[in-house]
């Protein structure tokens, strides 16, 4: 999907949200543990409730190869599951020296058919280059990660007086045909958001830690907005775990279309 195509999708549904299938045995009702495949179940269920309000599905890759092959194959399923016009995020943080990445985006972009796979940028060029190969396929490179801990490294002031996020930002805009990279920048982390939009005007950014992380969705769109919206606003826990119960699908459809509604609100004000 290229980015025309992922604005249209915004503007039809007047939404920038992004689903989080972080989709744990644990925490799904236990009458879904009796089937065959009880995580495609419950994906299927939050798929078909919350679609019309999502522009993006982002199963994170943890919770599925956890699970072993079985894991593996709950996800191929979802992933046929999603409607071909939503933009499809593996959450997977890969990276590594250059024929390793090739192997990684080989998995996430051939084998499975994602759209998109977050990479984790601290092995430089050679690691994210190849990922960057793959025609009409996006690269989400982590730049200012929503997690406390994110102020370890991320924050701390490069060689050059900046903090480390700007680096990353910089430099991997030096490398080759970056038109389809989108950079991780959390909720979390308020006014920084500005700073991160100044260095990157039109690129998008995928923004995690709202709802249970407890970053704020209208200091996302003020600080982080361009004219053709450049967010995807991801929520897991706050849609999927609305309830526990076997009305978790129906509890997932009104979370969404909170979001929604309030993204509508935010896409007037905002994304001029
Ligand atoms: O900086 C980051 C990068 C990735 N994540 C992932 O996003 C979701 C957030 O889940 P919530 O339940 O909505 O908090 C999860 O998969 C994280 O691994 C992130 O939170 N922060």
């Amino acid at each position: 999907m290229n980015k025309a195509e992922l604005f249209e999708q915004i503007k039809r549904k007047s939404s920038f949200l992004c689903v989080g299938l972080d989709t744990d045995l644990s925490k799904i009702p236990s009458d879904l543990l009796k089937l065959e495949d009880p995580v495609f179940e419950f994906n299927k269920q939050i798929i078909d409730a919350t679609a019309e309000y999502a522009v993006a599905y982002k199963p994170n890759i943890a919770f599925y190869e956890a699970l072993g092959p079985k894991g593996w194959e709950s996800l191929q399923k979802t992933l046929d599951y999603i409607p071909k016009d939503i933009f499809t995020i593996a959450d997977a943080k890969r990276g590594d020296i250059g024929n390793t990445s090739g192997l990684y985006a080989k998995a996430f972009f051939e084998s499975m058919d994602f759209d998109s796979v977050t990479v984790a940028p601290y092995m430089g060029v050679d690691s994210v280059q190849p990922f960057l190969e793959f025609q009409d396929k996006w690269v989400i490179l982590l730049a200012l990660t929503s997690n406390a801990g994110s102020s370890d490294f991320q924050l701390i002031e490069s060689k050059s007086g900046k903090p480390l996020f700007h680096e990353v930002l910089e430099k991997s805009q030096l490398w080759g045909n970056t038109d389809n990279m989108m950079y991780v920048v959390g909720a979390t982390r308020g006014e920084l958001i500005a700073e991160v939009r100044k260095l990157v005007p039109d690129h998008f950014f995928l923004v995690p830690g709202v709802g249970a992380q407890g970053g704020s969705l209208e200091e996302v769109a003020q600080y982080g907005m361009n004219d053709t919206c450049g967010l995807l606003v991801n929520s897991s826990r706050g849609i999927i775990y609305a309830s526990q119960k076997m009305d978790f699908a129906s509890a997932a459809k009104r979370e969404a279309e909170k979001l929604q509604l309030e993204m509508a609100s935010l896409l007037e004000q905002y994304c001029r």
